[in-house]
């Protein structure tokens, strides 16, 4: 699918923020681990986390989604994990395939995990190594510690060391797992610890499906004793991911927009968008649980760290595009391994725009100044709805491969058409 962007005047009304992605997979696996039925509330449908819905389902648990407000209904095994009848194919969801890793060691006999080719080049070999320790057999198919990845039934648990610069969700996967190993797990991350709000939000996660962790901060270590996850009525709350395209686009035009659902006191690291926008010149009020977000128009270039705040990369990116003068995004060489090379797609697609923007190891600086033209995704949902807050601001911009905003924000379209006001309001949005 390709999608022509027009430029918007304005952008006003109020929406509900989607539900969190990483809350949601968090949500489903937990419950699939636990004993008795959970209720989850209002969680994001979407084809990463039915990707997690799905091998929840492999390995045993029964699921059943309300036809009339979303709810899901999971009867967990209580760590009796199936062995999944077929090879798990996770398509393009790196959060299920690491999460499910390490509790594919909860199962007996072998379970097999794949995905589609941008998955299959995601790492995954630190992962692998420090199961290694904690007495798990799991291995790359292709001996290069990426995707098909073979786990065999086993988790004896112990003591683990991990390196903490490639992704988070490794130590998430491995504090999932912990509680049903056979002995207590102690992990310790090595090194820069990127990422670190999401193990935040596994460890609250955790703890509210009631499940002991101790986190020792300054030391990077973790100690979990084995004991199980007990049923729940969990609601999900908002993303400040998916928010942050909303909140950029009602930063970069004329706007009065209130998002409902995003919580002040969130562990989310993505809700340093909202101090980015402000450093950038926009006024933000922040209630809480909603933001307003009154744009004038006119952004300013910002230095911003997004080690915390990985997937802000292209959202901000483009801010930097449309903004007045220089913006320096550094701290994220991790972007580098997530659906695409993040640093590099964004470099190669804005500068398709015009605009002058320099790759480096570990983000992008970038001049504003973009124009209208023709853009590819790369099959990158984040790129998609990044390009297209600069389409309302400039017009013309046409995305090839746009309709993979499914991955994470199935109804982005549909709220910015609602939002979005053109000059004589024929034409909203794209
Ligand atoms: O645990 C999670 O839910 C996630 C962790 C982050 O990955 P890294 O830890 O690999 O940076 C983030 O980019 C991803 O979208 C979701
Ligand atoms: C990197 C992302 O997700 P995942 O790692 O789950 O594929 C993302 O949503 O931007």
């Amino acid at each position: 699918m390709e999608l022509t962007v027009q430029q918007a005047e304005r952008i006003e009304g109020i929406v509900k923020a989607p539900p969190s992605k990483s809350y949601t997979h968090r949500a489903f696996i937990i419950a699939a681990l636990a004993e008795g039925k959970s209720i989850i509330r209002d969680p994001l449908y979407s084809e990463d986390t039915n990707a997690s819905l799905d091998a929840c389902r492999a390995f045993g648990s029964e699921v059943q989604v309300d036809e009339d407000d979303g709810h899901c209904t999971i009867k967990g095994v209580g760590g009796q994990l199936k062995t999944p009848e077929n090879v798990l194919n996770v398509k393009n969801s790196g959060t299920t395939l690491r999460i499910m890793t390490s509790v594919s060691a909860l199962a007996p006999g072998y379970t097999v995990l794949t995905g589609d080719k941008s998955l299959r080049k995601r790492p995954m070999q630190d992962l692998l190594d420090s199961l290694k320790q904690l007495e798990v057999s799991a291995f790359s198919t292709r001996n290069n510690g990426m995707p098909p990845v073979i786990v065999k039934g086993g988790f004896k648990g112990g003591k683990t060391e991990i390196k903490g610069n490639v992704s988070s969700q490794f130590i998430s996967s491995i504090l999932i797992a912990s509680p049903y190993a056979e002995n207590a797990v102690n992990l310790h991350v090595k090194g820069k610890f990127i990422s670190k709000p999401y193990v935040d939000m596994t460890l609250d996660i955790m703890r509210k499906f009631g499940v002991q962790a101790e986190y020792e901060r300054s030391e990077s270590s973790f100690h979990i004793e084995p004991q199980s996850y007990k049923k729940r009525n969990y609601t999900v709350e908002g993303d400040y991911s998916s928010a942050s395209y909303i909140i950029a686009a009602a930063a970069a035009l004329k706007s009065d927009v209130t998002i409902k659902n995003l919580l002040h006191d969130s562990k989310q690291g993505d809700k340093l968008i909202v101090d980015i926008v402000q450093d950038m010149g926009c006024d933000v009020k922040v209630k809480r649980d909603e933001v307003k977000i009154s744009g004038h128009g006119k952004l300013k270039g910002v230095d911003v760290d997004l080690q915390n705040a990985p997937d802000l990369l292209p959202t901000v990116a483009a801010l930097g595009s449309i903004s007045h003068g220089k913006t320096r995004i550094t701290g994220v060489e991790h972007a580098r391994y997530k659906e695409t090379d993040r640093i590099q797609t964004c470099a190669s697609e804005l500068s398709k725009l015009g605009v002058n923007v320099q790759e480096e190891k570990d983000g992008l600086l970038i001049e504003g100044g973009v124009h209208g033209g023709v853009v590819d995704s790369h099959m990158d949902h984040r790129l998609v709805m990044a390009l297209y807050i600069i389409g309302l601001k400039v017009g013309n911009v046409t995305i090839k491969n746009a309709s993979v905003y499914d991955v994470s924000f199935p109804k982005f379209p549909e709220i910015m058409k609602k939002l979005c006001r053109q000059e004589n309001d024929t034409k909203k949005g794209y």
